[in-house]
């Protein structure tokens, strides 16, 4: 693992570290915040998953999510959304390919080589941050933005037991029936898969979540028809899942909407990581 930057910051250290990705392939770059309590022993983690167009970078630079996280003693991860590199598959598409992995393990040419994003956070990216950092594996959160709020929502019920709380800001909640995912899910594992099998909303509806839930989303969203809340709405109340969804007055889907709300988020994965 290299260490690309490191800077103090909320008394603890904001650092960019690069390392050999065996899921991927290729070369990967992260953000990782270490509270100050990381210098007396491992402290808990929680996973921070960014959207389209996104590095590791957007969220670390833009969320707000430090200043909360020394206050709690949590460590915050950023990934990055995608391989990346010039012979890595991509698209002209903004909303595919390189920036836009989906959180999924692609099986279909020309992703499948490369965009294996599912095994990289769940697998690949652990093994490398809980070896080299002082990090509590028992003491797991995640969340997410957008394609980010998706991926959190998705690998929490794939692989229960693994996250003590999960929550998300604006997530594509319904992406077997939006654009923002049957092009994406179709591409990267062929037209014929069952998208249902990463569809937040549907995994809610059939298979549950067991740990608390906090989703976010404003009522200007420019991308609303895309991320479906309505559906993970309807899900959650046939499951009668514990969980809390706010439609917040007047907040798009911006980073100004995310970092609003990263305070309430912090709060509530450290209610559960602390628990
Ligand atoms: N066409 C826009 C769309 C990209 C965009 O808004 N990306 C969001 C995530 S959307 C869902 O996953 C984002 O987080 N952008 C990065 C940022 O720093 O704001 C565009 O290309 O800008």
């Amino acid at each position: 693992m290299d260490i690309i930057s490191e800077n103090r910051c909320f008394g603890g250290v904001q650092g960019v570290y690069g390392h050999r990705s065996k899921a991927t392939g290729t070369d990967m770059t992260f953000g990782l915040f270490l509270p100050a309590e990381a210098a007396d022993g491992p402290v808990p983690v929680l996973w921070y998953l960014s959207g389209l167009t996104c590095t590791h970078a957007n969220a670390m630079e833009k969320a707000g999510a430090q200043g909360w996280a020394a206050e709690q003693g949590i460590a915050v991860i950023f990934p990055d959304t995608s391989p990346r590199g010039e012979n890595v598959a991509n698209d002209a598409a903004y909303d595919l390919g390189q920036g836009a992995g989906f959180y999924v393990d692609a099986t279909e040419a020309p992703w499948a080589p490369h965009f294996a994003m599912e095994s990289y956070i769940m697998q690949d990216l652990p093994s490398t941050v809980f070896d080299a950092f002082a990090l509590d594996p028992n003491a797991q959160a995640i969340t997410g933005h957008s394609m980010g709020g998706h991926g959190a929502l998705t690998l929490a019920m794939k692989h229960p037991g693994r996250f003590r709380s999960v929550s998300a800001f604006a997530p594509i909640c319904n992406p077997a029936a939006s654009d923002w995912g049957q092009k994406q899910l179709g591409a990267y594992l062929g037209e014929n898969a069952d998208f249902e099998a990463h569809d937040a909303s549907h995994l809610m509806r059939t298979d549950g979540l067991d740990v608390p839930l906090l989703i976010d989303t404003g009522t200007n969203d420019q991308f609303g028809d895309l991320l479906k809340t309505e559906a993970m709405a309807s899900a959650v109340a046939t499951r009668r899942a514990e969980a809390t969804l706010r439609l917040q007055k007047g907040y798009d889907h911006s980073y100004f909407f995310v970092s609003s709300f990263m305070e309430d988020h912090m709060t509530f994965h450290s209610e559960a990581l602390y628990a």
